[in-house]
């Protein structure tokens, strides 16, 4: 059985803080938000964690690392120092790293149903949609995007409508283990900045972008950017208060945002190039989502071969990209998008909720093509990265019924593309994603059973009747037998599991969510 033998052999100096799992579960789970209001830099006590760290293997997806009885050493910066992958007494480790001697300790929960996990990187989301996750009826994109999305969009006009959305949004992705997230805010500029403020605050790695949308034919006159200009101007006020509140882009970083190629018009999209080219900053589109929407671009843009040349043409195929969805690519664009080594966010939840299409995963990654995971709420009906990684598995299925047995994809490869995969999106794969040294630890802490109840001593009735009932072992929605493997675990958790298995989330070494 797992024992650091940690209580005898602490140094008296260590705070030892140990987490025992949350009763609070269903109906009052509580979000909390860390009140602490940032200033570029957040200096943490030095910690120690200890316990079962599973993360991905950097370049093999297959396959996950477990490693049991571990210890890894965070400084004040956040950063990992050191990673003991045979940890039995805190002693030993502290004299390995006599600069943790003051170190707080926190151990996991023994008894193999707890680990620590890298955050999940959420690579396309929409915050102002989020009230309406879940609402969708039977539309697909550009219905949708007319009778539900634009109106709750341009609610945003008002700051404190803004506030309500986005406070709820952030402190729910990050219940969600979400510690980075590549945000589409409104056309507004208070609301965006309010949006950066508010990720800054709760201490939520993120990018934030601006939506840019000026095109008079396809967007609504009450929700779009008058000009190209405004487009530009408005993108840069952004950028500027961003710049104010985290100047080196430490957790918060602008993103540039065009809608998506329909939404803009040339001029926009030309501007919009030029800044990406002289502020290096990184960008993020919706391409070839919908079929409706590939003719519209047909129709708009007749000069060029394809939806992934178009974006090309303008500068806007850079490293820094993220494409949102990419269901229908031929593969000339695949082989371009590759050329450019732009990334792709997929997006299985509002795929399937949409009736988009199924997008080639594997195809994808054959080609490649960097793939991470996006919930891309409110087109997708769920906060959760956890449900996409287990959509992304089941969408690979039904390409599967399609195109053969090869696209399937593993639950580790679909946890890779959930921390790992979404790193390299965000071009943050050498400090997200994995636990080695010199990483950061955005980390969460995953509790398999939670309160246990042994359902009591059987009453007379149930004896004489011969009907004896075990009161559910396990609070939560996950339960475990004692047979299962670390993978068997973790195939549980992603199959069964939700938000109440998330007990503790850490961005940069600093907690933002526990469910303590
Ligand atoms: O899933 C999507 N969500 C959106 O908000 C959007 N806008 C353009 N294309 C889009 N696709
Ligand atoms: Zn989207």
């Amino acid at each position: 059985m797992f024992s650091f033998g940690i209580r005898n052999s602490i140094p008296k100096s260590a705070i030892f803080r140990r987490l025992v799992a949350c009763p609070c579960f269903l109906p009052n789970r509580t979000i909390t938000m860390a009140a602490v209001s940032r200033k570029y830099k957040v200096v943490n006590t030095p910690t120690v964690y200890f316990g079962t760290f599973i993360h991905s293997y950097c370049d093999d997806p297959s396959k996950l690392d477990v490693c049991e009885e571990g210890a890894i050493g965070v400084n004040s910066d956040g950063v990992i120092e050191f990673v003991e992958r045979h940890a039995k007494d805190a002693a030993t480790v502290i004299e390995k790293h006599p600069e943790f001697k003051t170190a707080e300790f926190f151990q996991a929960k023994p008894g193999g149903t707890q680990f620590f996990f890298p955050g999940f990187i959420d690579t396309h989301i929409h915050a102002p949609q989020y009230p309406n996750a879940g609402v969708f009826g039977s539309s697909t994109l550009l219905d949708w995007l007319t009778k539900y999305t634009f109106p709750r969009e341009a609610s945003l006009s008002s700051l404190s409508v803004a506030r309500t959305i986005y406070s709820r949004c952030v402190a729910r992705t990050l219940s969600h283990g979400t510690t980075t997230a590549a945000y589409y805010a409104t056309i507004h500029v208070p609301a965006t900045n309010l949006l950066a403020d508010i990720c800054s605050a709760a201490g939520q790695r993120a990018f934030v972008g601006r939506v840019c949308m000026d095109h008079k034919d396809i967007n609504p006159d009450y929700y779009r950017d008058e000009s190209a200009d405004e487009s530009i101007t408005n993108t840069c006020l952004c950028i500027d208060h961003i710049k104010k509140i985290d100047p080196n882009y430490e957790l918060v970083s602008p993103i540039i945002t065009p809608r998506f190629a329909p939404s803009c018009t040339t001029e926009a999209l030309e501007k919009l190039g030029k800044l990406v080219k002289e502020t290096g900053l990184p960008c993020q589109t919706h391409i070839s989502e919908n079929r409706n929407e590939i003719q519209l671009v047909k129709k708009l843009f007749p000069e060029y071969d394809s939806y992934a040349e178009v974006y090309d043409a303008f500068g806007l195929l850079t490293p820094k990209m993220i494409l949102g969805h990419a269901i229908h690519l031929s593969k000339k664009e695949m082989d371009l998008i590759k050329s450019r080594d732009a990334k792709v966010s997929h997006c299985p939840v509002s795929n399937s909720a949409l009736t988009s299409g199924g997008a080639k995963v594997r195809w994808l990654m054959n080609g490649g093509v960097t793939v991470g995971l996006g919930t891309d709420v409110s087109g997708g009906y769920s906060p959760s990265i956890l449900e996409a990684v287990r959509a992304t598995t089941l969408v690979s299925r039904h390409v599967a019924l399609s195109d053969g047995d090869e696209c399937k994809l593993s639950v580790e490869e679909s946890l890779y593309l959930a921390t790992r995969g979404g790193a390299k999106v965000v071009n943050l794969e050498n400090k997200i994603g994995g636990f080695e040294v010199g990483m950061e630890w955005d980390a969460q802490l995953i509790g398999l059973e939670l309160v246990e109840t042994t359902g009591g001593e059987p009453t007379e009735e149930e004896v004489v009747d011969k009907v004896v009932f075990e009161g559910p072992k396990s609070a939560g929605p996950v339960d475990v037998f004692g047979w299962e493997s670390w993978d068997d675990k973790v195939a549980k958790w992603v199959y069964n599991g939700d938000d109440r298995n998330t007990l503790a989330v850490w961005v940069q070494g600093r907690k933002v969510w526990s469910r303590e």
